[in-house]
């Protein structure tokens, strides 16, 4: 069953949302016209009622005079060719009543209902009078789409527990309508977010399951909002229902995958409706955004036992000597992943950059491996068996660099020059400047580490890794965000493992029988 589209001669569909507004910009009309927007379609908007609400919730709803309401709609459809309606949040029974007859008289071809009559925050947004009268305007719907409450509210049931309960609750009210529903999952529980298109006629469409992840986020505000007008727009451009509900939960799953990156109030944040158009990360640094995403860990880092023995000598030189050899076995690998990124690199410049970086692995840093294993412990650099630590992260970089992505690798390998940087830096400040190597067990490992060169190839590994994220593609910066915080993580359990691992616990045995003490 299809519906005929108007398309204007522009070949952009012109879609009218009827919504209530909320000025926090997450839901209603404001949420239509930006969902509107991102899917290709003109937006136009009337308004139903006036809410005073946050992320946090409804605090106050005005609603006009259902004859100023019917002057709006009026002028829009005296004016414009309609191509699809939306109708959100209706406010009262006049409200209801006023569009039903307005619809009876235009015969908008195309008109998406979203029931609206409770907010996520559990607040009314539409008293009980008027439920009979929003169930008429759904007779004249094309689709309907009620979340799990207002879906028990239409059939006068209690909202279900289960997936194959909703999809039951959803058959019943296309039965009763006489017209499509989306049951939605994004009330139940689960790792899937599964939708379902229900047509009273059965056919092709007759129950099309649409799987989906949930998207772990608190930032949900609008999505019903967000999804319908996403749909009405989608239909109004491809006339082909399956393939509008499709496109529509595609693009949604993408802004509640972005909402995170968005900063608006302290509840229930909105969905990054322009996430693909627009990406904000686009004007910030990577390097920016990914040091303060991962501070809690960095705090972490700096406040562990190993960075305090460190810094003031007292680290049991068992303990460090687990570390070291841990190290050396990790770098033997780390430099292997940062030929890698020379190999991928798009310029002759930062080619040279990662080879150098490879090569000094082997050299300059596991210069100091070398000396004190065989100074202190009588080990060789790189003996020994790789810790479930050291195992987990190179698997983690070999797997980044085994993909192929140039971006997800450099943001991999990034946080190993970083962290050792700001570890260096603040042992070294701790410690005061200019400390004789014989006058602190560690003075060699904080030489390195506070030198001033690898503080400059730690800005240039910064560097190359906000040039990569502008270039990459929205997949690309998720997956050097997703990178960038195990790496960092990693570095956390690292600095850890001989507290956890290491001395005693689950080192390996031809360390344990002649640990030398400092
Ligand atoms: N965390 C989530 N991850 C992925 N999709 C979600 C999530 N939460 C809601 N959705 C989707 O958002 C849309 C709106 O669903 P829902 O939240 O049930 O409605 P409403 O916003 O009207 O309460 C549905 O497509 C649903 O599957
Ligand atoms: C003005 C207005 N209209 C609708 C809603 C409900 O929006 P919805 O998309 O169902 O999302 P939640 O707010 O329930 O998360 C609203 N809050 N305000």
């Amino acid at each position: 069953m299809r519906t005929a589209v108007t398309t204007p001669t522009s070949g952009i569909p012109n879609i009218l949302s009827i919504a209530g507004s909320d000025p926090s910009g997450g839901a209603g009309i404001q949420a239509d016209i930006k969902s509107i927007s991102a899917n290709g379609g003109y937006a136009m908007a009337v308004v139903t009622a006036l809410t005073a609400q946050n992320t946090r919730g409804v605090t106050g709803v005005h609603t006009p005079p259902a004859e100023f309401l019917l002057q709006q709609l009026d002028a829009v459809a005296e004016d414009v060719s309609i191509s699809a309606v939306k109708i959100g949040m209706l406010g009262s029974a006049d409200m209801a009543r006023c569009v039903a007859r307005w619809l009876d008289d235009v015969r908008p071809p195309v008109v998406v209902l979203d029931p609206v009559m409770v907010a996520t925050s559990g607040a009314r947004l539409l008293d009980d009078d008027a439920v009979r009268a929003v169930i008429d305007v759904a007779r004249r719907a094309s689709l309907v789409t009620p979340n799990i409450a207002e879906l028990a509210v239409l059939i006068g049931a209690e909202p279900a527990t289960s997936w194959a309960e909703a999809l039951a609750q959803g058959s019943a009210l296309a039965a009763q309508l006489g017209t499509r529903v989306l049951v939605k999952g994004g009330h139940l529980p689960g790792e899937r977010c599964p939708d379902a298109l229900i047509s009273p006629q059965g056919g092709p469409e007759g129950a099309l399951i649409l799987d989906g992840r949930r998207v772990a986020t608190v930032n949900t505000h609008g999505t019903g909002c967000s999804l319908s007008s996403a749909i009405a727009s989608r239909y109004a451009a491809t006339a082909d229902w399956p393939t509008a509900v499709r496109e529509a939960k595609s693009w949604l799953e993408g802004a509640l995958e972005a909402a995170d990156l968005l900063d608006v109030g302290a509840g229930r944040g909105p969905v990054h409706h322009f996430h693909s158009a627009v990406d904000p990360r686009m004007h910030q640094r990577f390097t920016d955004f990914a040091w303060r995403d991962t501070t809690a860990v960095r705090n972490e880092i700096l406040a562990l036992p190993f960075v305090a023995g460190l810094t003031e000598g007292t680290l049991p030189a068992d303990d460090f000597a687990y570390y070291l050899q841990q190290d050396a076995l990790y770098l033997r690998e780390y430099s292997g992943v940062l030929a890698r990124a020379a190999a991928l690199a798009p310029s002759e410049d930062e080619q040279l950059f990662w080879l150098s970086a490879a090569t000094s692995c082997l050299q300059t840093e596991a210069e100091l491996h070398r000396t004190w294993l065989a100074r202190e412990a009588g080990k060789r650099f790189g003996e020994g068996e790789a810790g479930p630590v050291t195992r987990a992260y190179c698997d983690h970089l070999a797997a980044a660099a085994g993909r192929g992505s140039y971006a997800e690798l450099v943001a991999a390998a990034l946080p190993c020059f970083w962290l050792y940087a700001t570890v260096g830096d603040y042992v070294q400040e701790q410690v005061g400047d200019g400390v004789p190597s014989g006058s602190h067990p560690y003075a060699d490992w904080i030489a390195t580490y506070a030198d001033p060169g690898f503080a400059a190839a730690t800005a240039r590994a910064q560097q190359i890794a906000d040039d990569a994220h502008r270039r990459a593609s929205s997949a690309e910066r998720n997956a050097m965000l997703t990178a960038f915080r195990w790496s960092t993580t990693y570095e956390r359990d690292f600095f850890d493992a001989p507290r956890v691992h290491g001395a005693g616990r689950h080192r390996p045995a031809d360390l344990q029988e002649d640990a030398v003490l400092a």
